[in-house]
């Protein structure tokens, strides 16, 4: 018996219901796009709602001396100037734009006395940069969408007759495969996108996409890791979607293990504490009660932090005359020298540190500051922090690496036409490190882009690429397989084993032989991987669904641990024990990974975009030092001269 597989025919199908995702759909739609939505969990469940602390945007509204070449600056320095230098360009650009445009979509921000929108303090930003809405900003920005998203609709309606004519959500629905195009390669050898497959969660019914654009937007990959803040849905799918479809990924070794994450019950162990919580004057304690950061601020960032704790508790109140709390140093900083606390026994029982806001400020202001911490404490924990410290630890938060991109369009670089990527799935943006804050205004930023050039792309298009019928019955094989496969390995062991591997052995501090331990045991797991079972049928089967995420799992750790044992230095998300410090000449290289014809990762050294000269003169010459090789520095020089 043949199964049945649903058809639809869009001109852009966005994978992805976050908010680069939303924002990309709204785009595509407003070109006049029949705009396909699509999305693993429930419509309006993604990160993006989880965001606490705020997005990043210049606007100025709390210190006018912040514009968008500072926080160019701020995100170059966080990144260890490993950013793709004209992404940070156009996001410190437009992203007030962005963020003023979703007023206008509805949402409404914190506001500060005089009615402009409140901005707030968050570590690597110089000035308070964060637009917020308390502590629960995603979920606005991700209601303001969908709502936008809904006007459309009825919009449509009040034309067509139906809502779903021009943007139609299909959530619960996850994609397994891109498809391309089956009759013609293009220029060079590349191939266009054609279509995308993929399953409806609940029924277990497959369904194919035709479409000559995808715009991918499914978000991290934190689900490879034992601890992490990321839910189940964070399984790289996006980044593996776009390898197999002949893209490439570029900085896959720098993951950002955020400083503060739950570590105790349990049961929660990994769940996010914003950072926010220190922004707004919350400090870092060890066991002995002391606050260890001050001994932790490394020679790059030593002349914009505080030196003692006096200093550092004025700034608060006076940040003109006085330097930022140590504790607001960028997230990596932040999460080894709590490791190091934690290793070295200055840690709590529960293998944490003590962050405290109860002893800094009233218990109203904490309500009213941080609601959702004060409930997330008193549920999961039975800790109320207007009274008692909160216990945290690094938690695996955010993938630096993704798809290789256009910085302007977008589009996927490699040997495919038609993708695009926008958000956490994609790379370049926030080179080594990125500043918290940054990623919701990075996805309004980049999500509008990519629906843009998405939609031009589709216009410009002649004749429209067709799926092959044998890759369509290739996709529904690989996603029969578990089920038709007898005594094959349990999917839940086998995510347990590679959680290990990677939490222990490509976590937050690295070691030669430990990388290379790890490679060892991935190319192991990835034999059992491909024998992997699901007993059950179609509907509703998480054990089914988790074996066909857990290839894509593996291929994502695969370039991680591959990139980390190649990176012979340590910057931002990616610290060598046996390479201590950054190299310069590392910083002249991406780390590009494809996959070849036998689904191996390829693991390649580009050369990074130099930085134009308007933007390199923002930075004066004892920082470049930091960062640049003797010879980048004699051209600094040249160029000054002129
Ligand atoms: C707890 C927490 C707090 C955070 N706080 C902040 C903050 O304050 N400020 C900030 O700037 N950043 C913050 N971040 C980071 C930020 O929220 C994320 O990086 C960002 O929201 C990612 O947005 P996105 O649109 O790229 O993807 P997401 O919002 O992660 O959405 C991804 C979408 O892709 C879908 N998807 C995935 N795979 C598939 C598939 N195979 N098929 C179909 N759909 C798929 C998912 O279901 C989801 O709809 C936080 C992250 C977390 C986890």
């Amino acid at each position: 018996m043949t199964t049945r597989i649903e058809r639809h025919h869009y001109d852009v199908v966005v994978i992805g219901a976050g908010g680069a995702g939303l924002r990309a759909a709204i785009e595509a739609r407003l070109a006049g796009k029949r705009t396909a939505i699509i999305s693993k969990s429930l419509f309006g469940k993604a990160h993006t709602v989880m965001a606490e602390g705020g997005a990043a945007a210049a606007m100025g509204n709390a210190n006018s001396k912040d514009n968008w070449m500072v926080h160019f600056r701020d995100t170059m320095r966080g990144g260890k100037f490993l950013n793709n230098f004209r992404m940070a360009e156009l996001h410190a650009k437009e992203a007030p734009e962005r963020i003023w445009e979703l007023e206008t979509y509805g949402a409404l921000f914190d506001r500060t006395k005089d009615g402009k929108i409140s901005q707030r303090n968050f570590g690597g930003h110089e000035y308070p940069r964060l637009a917020h809405v308390g502590d629960r900003t995603g979920l606005e920005l991700i209601r303001t969408l969908q709502q936008k998203i809904v006007s459309l609709q009825q919009e449509d309606f009040a034309e067509t007759g139906s809502y779903d004519s021009r943007i139609k959500v299909f959530a619960e629905t996850t994609i397994t495969e891109l498809l391309l195009d089956g009759s013609e390669s293009a220029d060079g050898g590349a191939v266009k996108v054609a279509g995308a497959f993929g399953y409806y969660r609940e029924t277990g019914e497959f369904l194919l996409f035709e479409t000559p654009a995808v715009v991918l937007a499914t978000g991290g990959v934190g689900r490879s890791y034992k601890v992490t803040s990321n839910s189940w849905e964070y399984t790289g799918d996006g980044h593996a979607l776009a390898l197999r479809a002949g893209a490439t990924l570029i900085n896959m070794e720098f993951l950002q293990f955020h400083p503060t994450g739950m570590v105790w019950p349990p049961s929660v162990k990994g769940i996010l504490v914003t950072e926010s919580v220190r922004g707004d004057g919350g400090v870092l304690r060890n066991s002995d009660g002391k606050r260890f950061m001050f001994e932790y601020v490394p020679d790059v960032f030593r002349k914009q932090y505080a030196e003692t704790e006096e200093e550092a508790d004025r700034w608060y109140t006076d940040p003109e005359n006085n330097r930022r709390p140590p504790e607001l140093l960028p997230r990596d900083e932040v999460a080894r020298a709590i490791n190091n606390e934690v290793k070295e026994g200055r840690g709590t029982q529960a293998g944490g540190v003590f962050l405290d806001v109860s002893t800094r400020m009233p218990a109203e202001t904490i309500i009213k500051r941080l609601p959702s911490m004060h409930h997330q404490f008193k549920e999961l924990a039975d800790v109320d922090i207007t009274k008692q410290p909160m216990e945290v630890g690094p938690t695996c938060h955010y993938v630096m690496g993704g798809v290789e991109v256009d910085p302007d369009s977008a589009a996927a670089a490699g040997s495919v036409i038609g993708l695009f990527a926008a958000g956490e799935v994609s790379g370049g943006m926030h080179g080594s490190n990125r500043l918290g804050g940054n990623s919701l205004s990075d996805l309004l930023v980049f999500g509008k882009r990519a629906g843009e050039h998405a939609s031009a792309y589709v216009d410009a298009l002649g004749k429209r690429p067709k799926v092959a019928t044998s890759d369509v019955e290739a996709a529904l094989e690989v996603a029969l397989a578990p089920l038709n496969r007898q005594g094959g390995e349990n999917p839940y062991t086998l995510q347990q084993d590679l959680q290990a591997v990677m939490g222990d052995l490509v976590g937050i501090i690295r070691r030669e032989g430990e990388l290379t331990d790890a490679l060892k045991r991935l190319q192991e797991l990835k034999v059992r991987v491909a024998n992997v079972g699901a007993a059950g049928g179609r509907q509703y089967n998480p054990g089914w669904h988790l074996a066909l995420d857990l290839r894509n799992m593996m291929v994502v750790s695969e370039c991680t641990a591959k990139a980390a044992l190649e990176r012979e230095e340590s910057r931002g998300g990616h610290t060598r024990e046996d390479f201590p410090g950054m190299n310069p000449k590392w910083r002249q290289v991406n780390l590009v990974c494809s996959l070849d014809k036998s689904g191996d990762v390829h693991l390649e050294h580009k050369p990074l975009p130099k930085m134009r000269g308007e933007l390199i003169n923002l930075f004066d010459r004892t920082e470049l030092a930091k960062y640049l090789t003797e010879d980048e520095l004699t051209e600094f020089d040249a160029l000054e001269a002129k």
